[in-house]
Protein backbone atom coordinates (compact mmCIF):
# COMPACT_ATOMS: atom_id res chain seq x y z
CA UNK A 1 0.00 0.00 0.00
CA UNK A 2 1.46 3.39 -0.27
CA UNK A 3 1.81 6.10 2.05
CA UNK A 4 -0.92 8.33 1.76
CA UNK A 5 -2.73 5.06 1.10
CA UNK A 6 -2.01 3.38 4.29
CA UNK A 7 -2.31 7.03 6.25
CA UNK A 8 -5.81 7.23 5.28
CA UNK A 9 -6.84 3.86 6.15
CA UNK A 10 -4.95 4.82 9.88
CA UNK A 11 -7.11 7.87 9.89
CA UNK A 12 -10.46 5.73 9.32
CA UNK A 13 -8.98 3.45 11.84
CA UNK A 14 -9.36 6.26 13.96
CA UNK A 15 -12.33 7.62 13.01
CA UNK A 16 -13.95 4.03 13.58
CA UNK A 17 -13.03 3.91 16.93
CA UNK A 18 -14.88 6.80 18.19
CA UNK A 19 -17.57 5.61 20.70
CA UNK A 20 -20.79 6.75 20.75
CA UNK A 21 -21.59 9.41 23.65
CA UNK A 22 -23.05 7.05 26.68
CA UNK A 23 -26.70 8.53 26.95
CA UNK A 24 -27.74 6.46 30.20
CA UNK A 25 -24.37 8.17 32.18
CA UNK A 26 -25.62 11.49 31.03
CA UNK A 27 -28.75 11.06 32.17
CA UNK A 28 -27.89 9.01 35.42
CA UNK A 29 -25.58 12.90 36.20
CA UNK A 30 -28.88 14.91 35.17
CA UNK A 31 -30.61 12.47 37.90
CA UNK A 32 -28.21 12.91 40.50
CA UNK A 33 -28.04 16.95 39.60
CA UNK A 34 -31.21 17.37 40.29
CA UNK A 35 -31.35 15.84 44.13
CA UNK A 36 -29.02 18.04 44.79
CA UNK A 37 -29.82 21.12 46.92
CA UNK A 38 -30.66 23.06 44.46
CA UNK A 39 -34.29 24.48 42.27
CA UNK A 40 -33.60 21.71 39.11
CA UNK A 41 -31.49 23.50 36.59
CA UNK A 42 -30.03 26.37 38.43
CA UNK A 43 -26.48 25.99 37.92
CA UNK A 44 -27.36 26.17 33.99
CA UNK A 45 -24.30 24.83 32.23
CA UNK A 46 -22.28 23.65 34.98
CA UNK A 47 -25.20 21.67 35.52
CA UNK A 48 -25.07 20.38 31.76
CA UNK A 49 -21.32 20.02 31.59
CA UNK A 50 -21.16 17.93 34.29
CA UNK A 51 -24.17 15.54 32.54
CA UNK A 52 -22.32 16.09 28.78
CA UNK A 53 -18.67 14.93 30.74
CA UNK A 54 -20.54 12.03 32.21
CA UNK A 55 -21.70 11.05 28.69
CA UNK A 56 -18.47 11.39 27.11
CA UNK A 57 -16.74 9.05 29.40
CA UNK A 58 -19.05 6.73 30.65
CA UNK A 59 -18.54 7.71 34.24
CA UNK A 60 -20.27 9.97 36.65
CA UNK A 61 -17.41 11.33 38.73
CA UNK A 62 -14.45 10.89 35.85
CA UNK A 63 -10.81 12.17 37.02
CA UNK A 64 -9.78 14.69 34.71
CA UNK A 65 -6.81 15.37 37.07
CA UNK A 66 -4.06 14.52 34.01
CA UNK A 67 -5.22 17.12 31.70
CA UNK A 68 -2.81 18.90 28.43
CA UNK A 69 -3.38 22.09 26.18
CA UNK A 70 -2.01 20.40 22.52
CA UNK A 71 -0.23 23.86 21.08
CA UNK A 72 0.40 22.79 17.36
CA UNK A 73 2.69 24.90 15.25
CA UNK A 74 3.20 25.39 11.83
CA UNK A 75 4.04 28.63 9.05
CA UNK A 76 1.84 29.66 6.18
CA UNK A 77 3.25 30.56 2.59
CA UNK A 78 -0.12 32.82 2.08
CA UNK A 79 1.83 35.50 4.70
CA UNK A 80 3.49 36.71 1.65
CA UNK A 81 0.28 38.44 0.38
CA UNK A 82 0.25 40.85 3.63
CA UNK A 83 -2.56 39.41 5.52
CA UNK A 84 -1.20 39.18 9.25
CA UNK A 85 -0.15 42.45 11.39
CA UNK A 86 3.03 40.22 12.40
CA UNK A 87 5.74 38.53 10.60
CA UNK A 88 5.98 34.95 9.66
CA UNK A 89 9.23 34.75 11.95
CA UNK A 90 7.11 35.37 15.09
CA UNK A 91 5.72 31.42 15.05
CA UNK A 92 9.47 30.62 15.81
CA UNK A 93 9.81 32.69 18.22
CA UNK A 94 6.25 32.05 19.49
CA UNK A 95 7.13 28.57 19.66
CA UNK A 96 10.36 29.07 21.48
CA UNK A 97 8.26 31.19 24.02
CA UNK A 98 6.15 28.13 24.36
CA UNK A 99 9.08 25.95 25.46
CA UNK A 100 10.68 28.32 27.94
CA UNK A 101 7.37 28.89 29.45
CA UNK A 102 6.80 32.66 29.06
CA UNK A 103 3.67 32.90 26.87
CA UNK A 104 -0.41 33.55 27.75
CA UNK A 105 -1.11 29.72 27.48
CA UNK A 106 2.11 28.49 29.55
CA UNK A 107 0.68 31.22 32.98
CA UNK A 108 -3.00 30.06 31.92
CA UNK A 109 -1.70 26.36 31.60
CA UNK A 110 -0.29 26.37 34.89
CA UNK A 111 -2.55 28.08 36.65
CA UNK A 112 -4.94 25.07 35.72
CA UNK A 113 -2.66 21.99 36.33
CA UNK A 114 -1.98 21.72 32.78
CA UNK A 115 0.84 20.90 30.93
CA UNK A 116 1.68 22.47 27.50
CA UNK A 117 2.50 20.11 24.90
CA UNK A 118 4.53 21.88 21.75
CA UNK A 119 4.24 19.96 18.67
CA UNK A 120 6.14 21.16 15.16
CA UNK A 121 4.01 20.24 12.12
CA UNK A 122 4.79 22.91 10.16
CA UNK A 123 7.65 25.54 11.09
CA UNK A 124 9.06 26.65 8.39
CA UNK A 125 12.74 27.40 9.83
CA UNK A 126 14.61 24.38 11.83
CA UNK A 127 13.30 23.74 15.04
CA UNK A 128 15.38 22.00 18.07
CA UNK A 129 14.35 22.01 21.99
CA UNK A 130 14.37 19.05 24.33
CA UNK A 131 10.76 19.78 25.20
CA UNK A 132 9.37 20.11 21.54
CA UNK A 133 7.48 17.51 19.85
CA UNK A 134 9.30 17.29 16.35
CA UNK A 135 7.00 15.99 13.75
CA UNK A 136 7.60 18.36 10.70
CA UNK A 137 5.16 17.25 7.82
CA UNK A 138 5.58 20.35 5.85
CA UNK A 139 8.39 23.16 5.93
CA UNK A 140 5.71 25.80 5.77
CA UNK A 141 2.75 25.94 3.71
CA UNK A 142 2.98 26.79 0.29
CA UNK A 143 0.77 30.41 -0.94
CA UNK A 144 -2.23 29.46 -1.52
CA UNK A 145 -3.60 32.57 -3.75
CA UNK A 146 -1.32 30.13 -5.92
CA UNK A 147 -2.18 26.59 -5.84
CA UNK A 148 -2.60 24.18 -2.95
CA UNK A 149 -0.97 25.07 0.37
CA UNK A 150 -0.01 21.57 1.16
CA UNK A 151 -0.42 17.86 -0.68
CA UNK A 152 -2.69 15.35 0.66
CA UNK A 153 0.43 13.31 1.74
CA UNK A 154 1.51 15.86 3.97
CA UNK A 155 -2.34 16.82 5.03
CA UNK A 156 -2.61 13.42 5.95
CA UNK A 157 0.95 13.06 7.68
CA UNK A 158 0.22 16.04 10.05
CA UNK A 159 -3.61 15.00 10.59
CA UNK A 160 -2.61 11.42 11.63
CA UNK A 161 0.56 13.27 13.77
CA UNK A 162 -2.53 14.76 15.99
CA UNK A 163 -4.23 11.48 16.30
CA UNK A 164 -1.37 10.43 17.54
CA UNK A 165 0.07 13.05 20.11
CA UNK A 166 -3.66 12.50 21.76
CA UNK A 167 -3.80 8.89 21.68
CA UNK A 168 0.26 9.13 23.38
CA UNK A 169 -1.13 11.30 25.68
CA UNK A 170 -4.38 9.27 27.25
CA UNK A 171 -1.85 6.26 27.11
CA UNK A 172 0.24 8.45 29.78
CA UNK A 173 -3.06 9.09 31.91
CA UNK A 174 -4.18 12.56 30.38
CA UNK A 175 -8.09 12.36 30.44
CA UNK A 176 -8.69 15.99 29.60
CA UNK A 177 -7.57 18.04 25.85
CA UNK A 178 -7.49 21.34 24.57
CA UNK A 179 -6.69 23.00 21.39
CA UNK A 180 -3.78 25.56 20.70
CA UNK A 181 -2.34 26.74 17.94
CA UNK A 182 0.23 29.44 16.81
CA UNK A 183 0.64 29.73 13.13
CA UNK A 184 0.97 33.36 11.45
CA UNK A 185 -1.67 33.93 9.21
CA UNK A 186 -3.88 30.82 10.27
CA UNK A 187 -6.26 33.12 10.32
CA UNK A 188 -6.48 33.50 6.63
CA UNK A 189 -6.67 29.87 6.44
CA UNK A 190 -9.28 29.48 8.56
CA UNK A 191 -11.37 31.62 7.24
CA UNK A 192 -10.89 30.11 3.48
CA UNK A 193 -11.77 27.07 5.23
CA UNK A 194 -14.72 27.78 6.85
CA UNK A 195 -15.68 29.78 3.25
CA UNK A 196 -15.39 26.22 1.56
CA UNK A 197 -16.75 24.09 4.11
CA UNK A 198 -20.11 26.16 4.98
CA UNK A 199 -20.23 28.61 1.64
CA UNK A 200 -20.27 31.53 4.14
CA UNK A 201 -18.77 34.22 2.00
CA UNK A 202 -15.52 35.79 3.09
CA UNK A 203 -16.98 38.61 3.90
CA UNK A 204 -18.33 36.60 6.75
CA UNK A 205 -15.42 34.59 7.52
CA UNK A 206 -12.60 36.59 7.62
CA UNK A 207 -11.44 38.83 10.07
CA UNK A 208 -8.69 41.12 11.66
CA UNK A 209 -6.79 38.30 13.41
CA UNK A 210 -3.76 39.72 15.58
CA UNK A 211 -4.95 43.25 14.32
CA UNK A 212 -4.86 43.73 10.61
CA UNK A 213 -5.52 47.74 9.41
CA UNK A 214 -8.61 48.74 7.28
CA UNK A 215 -6.63 48.51 3.97
CA UNK A 216 -5.08 45.11 5.10
CA UNK A 217 -8.67 43.31 5.85
CA UNK A 218 -9.70 44.10 2.61
CA UNK A 219 -6.90 42.55 1.03
CA UNK A 220 -7.11 39.28 3.27
CA UNK A 221 -10.95 39.42 2.02
CA UNK A 222 -9.25 39.23 -1.28
CA UNK A 223 -7.02 36.71 -0.75
CA UNK A 224 -9.34 34.32 0.87
CA UNK A 225 -11.64 34.89 -2.70
CA UNK A 226 -8.32 34.13 -4.52
CA UNK A 227 -7.60 31.16 -3.12
CA UNK A 228 -10.65 30.05 -2.94
CA UNK A 229 -11.36 30.54 -6.99
CA UNK A 230 -7.64 29.07 -7.65
CA UNK A 231 -7.68 25.50 -5.61
CA UNK A 232 -11.94 25.00 -6.05
CA UNK A 233 -11.77 22.72 -3.18
CA UNK A 234 -14.52 20.28 -2.65
CA UNK A 235 -16.62 21.45 0.10
CA UNK A 236 -17.64 17.55 0.12
CA UNK A 237 -14.55 16.36 0.75
CA UNK A 238 -12.82 17.88 4.48
CA UNK A 239 -9.54 16.56 2.99
CA UNK A 240 -9.70 18.47 -0.05
CA UNK A 241 -10.80 21.58 1.73
CA UNK A 242 -7.61 20.82 4.31
CA UNK A 243 -4.82 20.46 2.11
CA UNK A 244 -5.95 23.00 -0.35
CA UNK A 245 -6.62 26.07 1.58
CA UNK A 246 -5.63 24.61 5.55
CA UNK A 247 -2.68 24.66 7.28
CA UNK A 248 -0.60 21.90 9.01
CA UNK A 249 -1.36 23.06 12.26
CA UNK A 250 -4.99 23.22 11.66
CA UNK A 251 -4.77 19.37 10.12
CA UNK A 252 -3.03 18.57 13.53
CA UNK A 253 -5.83 20.03 15.81
CA UNK A 254 -8.10 18.41 13.27
CA UNK A 255 -6.46 14.85 14.40
CA UNK A 256 -6.05 15.80 17.91
CA UNK A 257 -9.86 16.21 18.66
CA UNK A 258 -10.21 13.01 16.25
CA UNK A 259 -8.04 11.01 18.54
CA UNK A 260 -8.90 12.67 21.86
CA UNK A 261 -12.75 11.60 21.01
CA UNK A 262 -11.83 8.03 20.36
CA UNK A 263 -10.40 7.73 23.53
CA UNK A 264 -13.50 9.19 25.12
CA UNK A 265 -11.27 12.34 26.09
CA UNK A 266 -13.45 15.73 26.73
CA UNK A 267 -11.68 17.86 24.35
CA UNK A 268 -12.14 21.63 24.84
CA UNK A 269 -12.09 23.78 21.03
CA UNK A 270 -10.28 26.95 21.67
CA UNK A 271 -10.90 30.50 19.29
CA UNK A 272 -11.55 31.27 16.04
CA UNK A 273 -8.35 28.37 14.26
CA UNK A 274 -9.43 25.68 16.48
CA UNK A 275 -13.19 25.61 15.88
CA UNK A 276 -12.07 25.96 11.73
CA UNK A 277 -10.10 22.63 12.78
CA UNK A 278 -13.29 21.25 15.06
CA UNK A 279 -15.34 21.94 11.62
CA UNK A 280 -13.43 19.95 9.37
CA UNK A 281 -13.16 16.75 12.77
CA UNK A 282 -16.95 17.08 12.83
CA UNK A 283 -17.21 16.91 8.81
CA UNK A 284 -14.70 13.67 8.56
CA UNK A 285 -15.97 12.00 11.69
CA UNK A 286 -19.38 13.24 13.03
CA UNK A 287 -19.17 11.10 16.02
CA UNK A 288 -16.37 13.52 17.34
CA UNK A 289 -18.75 15.84 18.30
CA UNK A 290 -20.56 15.00 21.68
CA UNK A 291 -16.90 15.12 22.55
CA UNK A 292 -16.31 19.03 21.98
CA UNK A 293 -17.05 21.52 24.61
CA UNK A 294 -16.92 25.26 22.96
CA UNK A 295 -14.46 27.30 24.65
CA UNK A 296 -14.91 31.07 24.23
CA UNK A 297 -16.76 33.60 21.62
CA UNK A 298 -13.56 34.90 19.82
CA UNK A 299 -13.55 38.44 18.88
CA UNK A 300 -12.65 37.05 15.37
CA UNK A 301 -14.97 38.12 13.03
CA UNK A 302 -16.73 34.78 11.85
CA UNK A 303 -16.47 33.11 15.11
CA UNK A 304 -20.04 33.74 16.02
CA UNK A 305 -21.33 32.45 13.02
CA UNK A 306 -18.83 29.25 12.67
CA UNK A 307 -19.76 28.43 15.96
CA UNK A 308 -23.26 28.17 15.00
CA UNK A 309 -22.54 26.55 12.28
CA UNK A 310 -20.91 23.76 14.65
CA UNK A 311 -23.86 23.69 17.24
CA UNK A 312 -21.38 24.63 19.63
CA UNK A 313 -22.71 27.25 22.60
CA UNK A 314 -19.42 28.35 24.00
CA UNK A 315 -18.58 28.94 28.10
CA UNK A 316 -17.44 32.44 27.89
CA UNK A 317 -17.38 35.57 26.56
CA UNK A 318 -14.16 37.68 27.58
CA UNK A 319 -13.50 39.52 24.53
CA UNK A 320 -10.65 37.50 23.67
CA UNK A 321 -8.73 36.89 20.16
CA UNK A 322 -5.56 35.65 21.09
CA UNK A 323 -5.67 31.43 20.26
CA UNK A 324 -2.43 29.37 21.90
CA UNK A 325 -5.28 27.47 23.55
CA UNK A 326 -5.64 30.32 26.01
CA UNK A 327 -9.65 30.00 26.00
CA UNK A 328 -9.62 26.55 26.04
CA UNK A 329 -7.45 26.27 29.42
CA UNK A 330 -8.99 28.65 30.98
CA UNK A 331 -12.39 26.07 30.59
CA UNK A 332 -10.48 23.64 32.73
CA UNK A 333 -11.33 25.75 35.80
CA UNK A 334 -15.38 25.63 34.85
CA UNK A 335 -15.26 22.06 34.19
CA UNK A 336 -13.44 21.36 37.78
CA UNK A 337 -15.93 23.35 39.35
CA UNK A 338 -18.86 21.56 37.50
CA UNK A 339 -17.33 17.79 38.69
CA UNK A 340 -16.64 20.02 42.28
CA UNK A 341 -20.67 20.65 42.16
CA UNK A 342 -21.71 17.54 41.42
CA UNK A 343 -18.91 15.42 43.78
CA UNK A 344 -19.68 17.54 46.84
CA UNK A 345 -23.01 18.98 47.13
CA UNK A 346 -25.46 17.79 49.60
CA UNK A 347 -28.62 15.73 48.69
CA UNK A 348 -31.87 17.20 49.42
CA UNK A 349 -32.38 13.83 51.80
CA UNK A 350 -28.62 13.92 52.99
CA UNK A 351 -29.02 18.01 54.24
CA UNK A 352 -32.83 17.49 55.41
CA UNK A 353 -33.92 20.25 53.09
CA UNK A 354 -37.03 20.18 52.12
CA UNK A 355 -37.67 19.72 47.70
CA UNK A 356 -39.86 21.91 45.33
CA UNK A 357 -43.59 21.52 45.69
CA UNK A 358 -44.25 20.59 41.88
C1 LIG B 1 3.05 37.58 19.60
C2 LIG B 1 1.89 36.73 19.14
C3 LIG B 1 1.44 35.67 19.92
C4 LIG B 1 0.36 34.90 19.49
N1 LIG B 1 -0.24 33.85 20.04
C5 LIG B 1 -1.22 33.48 19.27
N2 LIG B 1 -1.32 34.25 18.18
C6 LIG B 1 -2.36 34.13 17.19
O1 LIG B 1 -2.13 34.97 16.06
C7 LIG B 1 -1.95 34.24 14.86
C8 LIG B 1 -3.10 34.41 13.91
O2 LIG B 1 -3.30 35.73 13.51
P1 LIG B 1 -2.95 36.20 12.03
O3 LIG B 1 -3.72 35.34 11.10
O4 LIG B 1 -3.38 37.63 12.01
O5 LIG B 1 -1.46 36.06 11.85
C9 LIG B 1 -1.83 32.80 15.28
O6 LIG B 1 -0.49 32.46 15.46
C10 LIG B 1 -2.61 32.76 16.57
O7 LIG B 1 -2.32 31.67 17.36
C11 LIG B 1 -0.32 35.15 18.29
C12 LIG B 1 0.13 36.21 17.49
C13 LIG B 1 1.22 37.00 17.90
C14 LIG B 1 1.70 38.12 17.05
O1 LIG C 1 -9.82 33.25 18.01
C1 LIG C 1 -8.64 32.97 17.81
O2 LIG C 1 -8.21 31.82 18.01
C2 LIG C 1 -7.68 34.02 17.29
C3 LIG C 1 -8.13 35.25 16.90
C4 LIG C 1 -7.22 36.18 16.43
C5 LIG C 1 -5.89 35.87 16.35
N1 LIG C 1 -5.48 34.67 16.72
C6 LIG C 1 -6.34 33.74 17.19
Amino acid sequence: MDEPLLRRENLLAAIKAIPSFDEAAAARARLHSDRLTKPPGSLGKLEEMAAQLAGMTGELWPDLSRRAVVVMAGDHGVCEEGISAFPQGVTLQMVLNFLNGGAAVNVLARAAGAEVVCVDVGVASPLAHAGLVSRKAVWGTANMTKGPAMSLAETLSALLTGVETAHELANKGVALFATGEMGIGNTTASAAIVSALTGLSPEDTVGRGTGISDEGLLRKRTVVEKALEVNSPDRNDPLDVLSKVGGAEIAGLTGVIIGAASRRCPIVIDGYISTAAALVAARLAPACMPYMIGSHVSQEHGHPALLRELGLSPLLTLDMRLGEGTGAVLCFHLLDAALALMGQMATFDSAGVSGGKE
